[in-house]
């Protein structure tokens, strides 16, 4: 069963192009000339319920696009939505009570007035149950560590306190499929880690779906089943982040501690990063070499002491999924 399918979806901007010089000002006030930007040529992918997808890619890959396609805020030139049996953008009113969404950049509650002011103002909007919506803050309340903020002006609110507001906001209406643009931009590590440890239970425990678009790749390590990975508008990855690994992340760094050796190691198809007469550093690409036969010939060339095998850290092996895609 599936609770998203996206197929063949294509989004063009028009953008006004801004010319300089009094004379190019003065006549596009008159005749104004435009560029498109196509920021998704073709998109298709489909989710499953409890799954928890992060949507990564560069700067303008048309992250933020996909899902205002998906939470019905933009209608798409071509293609079809369909999550849970609705098209976001044509049935918007009955749709909407399903989702949550949440953009890290901009805020959905209201700035001047208490926290507790937009929620009880969602509440309405929603049309929450009365048992509910009790249920859902007190948990939200709870779990977010919301107490001490709630009756404070959103605008007086730190970024990490804001953002857990903006998140419980999101889910007080209990949806089943809950959208994170950029949900950890900004936040310290304390208040990161605060937020994966609250998606991942609400997940685990009320089953929501999680779409999360994120330039932080521990997001995707703490939290991601699976990942899309999409550049200029295209769809260019779909799997899991262990298959990334094997497919890109094939380097690893062997330490070795040894007694003392002034020869410096040698090992064909493997590069040395670091050399002391006591340690070195190798990089092995395990395409090139098997980690064994990388150990058994380091071990012939010193007496070893200690040795650790590092695996290549996401954020690497995404920057070299993004040269290899030419992003
Ligand atoms: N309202 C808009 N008008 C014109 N162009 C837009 C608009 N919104 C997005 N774009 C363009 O569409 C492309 C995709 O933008 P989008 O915001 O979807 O990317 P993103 O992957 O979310 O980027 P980022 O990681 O920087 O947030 C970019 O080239 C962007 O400049």
């Amino acid at each position: 069963m599936l609770v998203i399918t996206v197929n063949g979806i294509k989004k063009s901007y028009l953008v006004a192009k801004r010319p300089s010089g009094l004379r190019h000002v003065m006549k596009s006030l008159f005749h104004r000339e435009y560029t498109v930007v196509e920021a998704l040529q073709d998109i298709s992918f489909s989710i499953a319920p409890g799954e928890i997808v992060g949507y990564i890619g560069p700067n303008g890959a048309g992250k933020s696009t996909t899902i205002k396609i998906m939470s019905g805020i933009l209608v798409p030139d071509q293609g079809t939505c369909t999550i849970m049996g609705y098209t976001p953008w044509l049935d918007r009113v009955p749709y909407v009570k399903n989702i949550g969404v949440v953009f890290g950049q901009r805020t959905q509650l209201w700035w001047d007035v208490p926290v507790m002011d937009s929620f009880e103002l969602l509440r309405d909007i929603y049309n929450i149950p009365h048992k509910e919506y009790k249920d859902n803050l007190t948990l939200l309340i709870e779990t977010l560590d919301l107490n001490s903020i709630i009756h404070t002006p959103v605008r007086q609110l730190s970024l990490g306190q804001r953002m857990r507001c903006e998140i419980a906001a999101s889910l007080l209406h209990s949806p089943s499929i809950l959208f994170l643009d950029e949900p950890t931009i900004g936040l310290d590590a304390v208040s990161k880690i605060a937020v994966r440890h609250f998606i991942k239970t609400i997940n685990k425990e009320k089953h929501v779906t999680v779409i999360l678009t994120t330039h932080d790749m521990n997001d995707i390590e703490a939290l991601a089943d699976r990942i899309l990975l999409i550049g200029k508008g295209n769809l260019l990855y779909d799997g899991s982040v262990q298959g990334l690994r094997s497919r890109f992340g094939t380097r690893r760094t062997i330490t070795a501690d040894y007694r003392e050796n002034s020869i410096p190691i040698n090992i064909p198809g493997a590069s040395l990063l670091s050399w002391t007469p006591d340690r070195a550093i190798l990089s092995v690409d395990t395409d090139q070499v098997m980690m064994s036969e990388a150990l058994t010939k380091l071990s012939s060339q010193v007496e070893l002491l200690d040795v650790t095998i590092d695996t290549q850290p996401i954020e690497d092996i995404i920057v070299q999924m993004y040269k290899e895609y030419q992003l």
